[in-house]
């Protein structure tokens, strides 16, 4: 390093301290900060109206604003956040003072003012043209800025708070202004339902409004998609829209688990929210360990469905998942008799057989599903959100040219865990994930610059 000319101080790293990236959260709503860990108690279209609209309405007094979201900002980074995608309110000072607190802190970020223009309390909603009108000052503020960290982001709340018009506007802004898109797609059944009163036209789906107004590009991210049809996975593959997976807040809104290797099949960047506060906790560890939970959750479906499936679904499914017959169909139990067929006791025994037979090859393939581990899970909380942001060349992994968004984790402390002699160094990386908290965290940059030393 002298020889180069470069004054660096080499620091050695103690044994059982080991630095890896930072994390992505790819889904937080800042205005919903001081109430979580409260309100799991309803589902999500009552949980709006009931916690979270009046609660982030309150952010225009821009003293209270100022005190959330500094905690929030030092709460994410002393938990190892290095990188976070935000919704702020609706209001437009707030939110721009949201963007100036991330930029003081040195976070990562993209961050966006909230659009709604209908179904809510008028209280908690604007006219179309002023949704407008303050994204686009919105945007320019942050830009302003001249961060090389904060960036804007157009978001639209949801189909069910904004009109079409509303969002074939912010589709325009989005392109005029090349910034990044954030919003809540086929989050849960209720949702799904609402949308399809408002637009039986579209069936309710909501892919199809967002990809009408040019909502789904490759610096989208959405949040949840668990209702997702393949053809609409397919659309947001084709698009480049990444998915923004929340597994802890999936568990109280969503009715149906996402399964993610159906996403990541079909084509689509996947990365990890918290989803703060629907989810109750800001760590990205938590939305990992979800995350896992949830991809075993899905197996468990899996395995239920073909154990349960009476024998005449099993003969439909056993005709393969091409469609292509099978060598030996079974009539189902109970359906029309053949040609001298039930009958015969041999003949009913045979297909006694052959369908249970059937069933446990069916119970087999389930069973065989994979599921996330907790390494799939930190690379969905690091690289899966790098390549939605499409930061894959900038941060979400060490190599050389990328930026360094990095975390110093203590494994020593013998807090929240106990580590022992036989504990190889990848033993205490999975005791951080599955085990660990911001005690472990003690060290913390971003861009290269160091932002908590603890
Ligand atoms: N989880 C969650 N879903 C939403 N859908 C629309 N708004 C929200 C929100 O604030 N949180």
């Amino acid at each position: 390093m002298k020889k180069l000319g470069l004054q660096i101080t080499v620091h050695n790293i103690p044994e059982g301290r080991f630095m890896c990236p930072g994390f992505i959260d790819l889904h937080i709503h800042a205005p919903q900060y001081s109430y979580t860990g409260t309100a799991t108690d309803r589902p999500l279209m009552d949980w709006l109206d009931h916690y979270t609209f009046p609660r982030e309405a309150q952010m225009q007094d821009l003293k209270e604003a100022k005190a959330q979201y500094s905690q929030l900002v030092q709460r994410l980074i002393s938990n190892g956040t290095t990188t976070a995608v935000m919704f702020g309110s609706l209001h437009l000072e707030p939110t721009m003072l949201l963007a100036d607190t991330l930029h003081q802190a040195g976070l990562r970020a993209y961050v966006g003012k909230v659009c709604m223009d209908r179904n809510s309390k008028d209280y908690y909603q604007h006219s179309l043209e002023q949704n407008l009108a303050d994204t686009e000052a919105f945007v320019r503020h942050v830009r302003s800025l001249k961060s090389t960290l904060v960036h804007p982001v157009v978001t639209p709340r949801f189909v069910p708070s904004c009109s079409p018009s509303l969002l074939q506007g912010l589709g325009r802004l989005a392109q005029e202004h090349d910034c990044h898109v954030q919003s809540h797609i086929s989050e849960s059944l209720d949702n799904d339902a609402f949308v399809h009163a408002l637009h039986p036209e579209v069936n309710g789906r909501d892919a199809r409004l967002y990809e009408q107004a040019g909502l789904l590009t490759q610096r989208t991210v959405m949040a949840h998609g668990v209702t997702l049809t393949t053809s609409e996975l397919r659309l947001l593959a084709d698009r480049g829209t990444a998915i923004a997976h929340c597994p802890l807040s999936n568990f109280y809104f969503a009715d149906v688990p996402l399964d993610v290797q159906r996403c990541l099949k079909a084509g689509v960047k996947v990365g990890l929210g918290t989803d703060v506060a629907g989810g109750y906790s800001p760590s990205m560890l938590s939305a990992m360990r979800s995350a896992v939970i949830t991809s075993k959750a899905v197996r468990m479906m899996h395995i239920d469905a073909a154990r349960r499936a009476p024998a005449s679904c099993l003969s439909a499914s056993a005709a393969g998942n091409d469609g292509s017959a099978s060598s030996e169909p079974v009539p189902a139990a109970g359906s029309e008799h053949h040609e001298g067929s039930a009958s015969s006791p041999a003949l009913a025994h045979q297909r006694e057989h052959a369908a249970a037979q059937q069933q446990r090859s069916a119970v087999e393939e389930a069973a065989a599903r994979g599921t996330l581990g907790y390494k799939e899970a930190f690379w969905l909380a690091t690289m899966g959100g790098a390549h939605a942001l499409g930061l894959q060349d900038t941060v979400g992994s060490f190599r050389v040219g990328k930026e360094f968004d990095a975390i110093m984790v203590d494994t020593e402390l013998r807090e929240p865990f106990d580590v022992f002699s036989t504990d190889s160094l990848l033993d205490r990386f999975e005791k951080f994930v599955n085990l660990g908290d911001d005690r472990n965290v003690r060290a913390v940059w971003i861009q290269g610059g160091l932002v908590i030393w603890k």
